[in-house]
């Protein structure tokens, strides 16, 4: 028999209990709240207050209202020509000009999913973690989409981690913890995470039966110390907060891998009017953006016999091929009073990785004048995610 016990450990506001089960039935959760609601003055704005969700016309994006992902969510959507406008700080809805009938609203990360599964909000730019975590995924639902799994910001994992002392300190798995004769049903393995579903999910799915869990709202690094958790599952980026106390993440003890995402509702995919068109210019203006972000455009000079010489020289070095190959166009001077072309302007895409690397080749077939720019955007053929999209959809 398998213990799986979730408590709190601040914050009482909402107990949560679930009855041991048997590995392969699902654990039947049971929640007691004992909060009350109060309705936020700002969330009351005068839109469509006297409309039921179904009934609205506009689409709605839902955006976090704070923390790490706010500003980077704004940053990156005025990168694509998408700026946000917000009368007021404090004023949870907002407008992207560029796109008309959409409305912006300003949520807590987990409330941005818990109103994408509930139809409130349409489109939502969230971490992965949050979407797997509050979106319902649980039962095989496929409510939410993700429309872009990698908007390149908010990069973490989801982590298990234990004390680097005392009884862990020759743990360096999953296998060795979960093999350690101290776990029973008596004293099972106590850990303490925000991830009240990920966490346990993860657990017995890897065969850790005896574990209980306690939740917190931050600073869980300290509950091992405290004596309150022998572990926790929490997000780690840089690493610093596991070392800083004394904790260390294991092999196999990786949850899930994090980043930003653009995650879209199914149904108002399928059902509300302007929802798949926003969502193509969004993945389109993202990806042109995205894809822009890891290049520089160079150009040079190169004296040559005639273009295709000029191509087939440059085409000879590995890091000079560009998206589609070099442009290449001569360049004309007036010698003895006849035009002609003794030099060709090429025009390439070089990874920025890739920069000095293509510099050193360009000059050693022949090249000169070599200026390198940043590049905006590169739209390209449709993309690839928007028919993976349209497939999903069934369309
Ligand atoms: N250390 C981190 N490094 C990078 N991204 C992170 C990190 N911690 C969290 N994130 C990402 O940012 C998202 C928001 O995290 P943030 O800490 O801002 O909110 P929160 O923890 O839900 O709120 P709060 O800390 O205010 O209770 C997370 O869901 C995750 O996707
Ligand atoms: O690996 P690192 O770069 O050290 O980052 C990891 C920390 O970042 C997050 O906390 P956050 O700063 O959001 O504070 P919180 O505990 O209040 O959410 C997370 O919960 C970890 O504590
Ligand atoms: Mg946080």
């Amino acid at each position: 028999m398998s213990v799986v016990r979730t408590t709190f450990l601040q914050c009482p506001s909402i107990s949560h209990f679930s009855t041991p089960s048997s590995s392969t039935n699902p654990v039947p959760v049971k929640f007691t709240v004992s909060c009350c609601l109060v309705a936020s003055p700002a969330a009351v704005v005068n839109v469509n207050v006297d409309k039921k969700p179904s009934e609205r016309n506009e689409v709605r994006l839902g955006l976090p209202s704070k923390g790490r992902m706010a500003t980077d969510t704004l940053d990156l959507l005025k990168d694509c020509q998408l700026s946000v406008r917000q009368s007021n700080p404090r004023q949870y809805v907002a407008e992207i000009p560029q796109i008309s009938n959409l409305e912006v609203w300003f949520q807590r990360p987990k409330d941005v999913v818990r109103k994408l599964v509930s139809g409130d909000l349409d489109l939502g730019i969230v971490g992965l973690d949050i979407v797997q975590e509050y979106g319902q995924v649980r039962n095989g639902n496929d409510d939410l989409i993700i429309v872009h799994d990698s908007l390149d910001y908010g990069d973490c994992r989801l982590s298990l981690a234990i004390p680097k002392y005392g009884i862990f300190e020759n743990i360096n798995s999953l296998k060795e913890l979960a093999q350690m004769p101290q776990w029973t049903p008596e004293r099972p393995l106590r850990v303490a995470t925000g991830f009240t579903y990920l966490g346990p999910k993860f657990m017995k799915e890897n065969g850790l039966n005896y574990v209980t869990f306690s939740t917190a709202d931050g600073a869980l690094e300290a509950a091992p110390a405290m004596g309150i958790a022998d572990a926790i599952v929490d997000l780690v980026s840089s690493g610093t907060t596991l070392r800083e106390n004394n904790l260390k993440e294991i092999e196999g003890g990786v949850i899930l891998e994090s980043q930003a995402v653009l995650v879209a509702s199914r149904k108002s995919l399928m059902q509300r009017k302007g929802v798949l068109d926003i969502t193509h210019e969004m993945l389109e203006r993202l990806e042109a953006h995205l894809r822009a972000g890891g290049q520089f455009t160079v150009t040079a000079n190169m004296r040559g016999s005639s273009a295709e010489e000029v191509a087939d020289r440059v085409l000879s070095q590995p890091s000079l091929s560009g998206l589609q190959g070099p442009t290449v166009s001569p360049v004309f001077s007036k010698r003895n009073g006849s035009v002609a072309a003794d030099y060709y302007a090429i025009v390439i895409c070089v990874p920025k990785q890739a920069l000095y690397k293509s510099v050193k080749q360009l000059r050693m077939i022949g090249g000169s004048g070599v200026l390198v720019s940043p590049l905006t955007y590169i739209f390209d053929e449709e993309t690839p995610r928007w028919r993976q999209l349209l497939s999903n959809l069934g369309l």
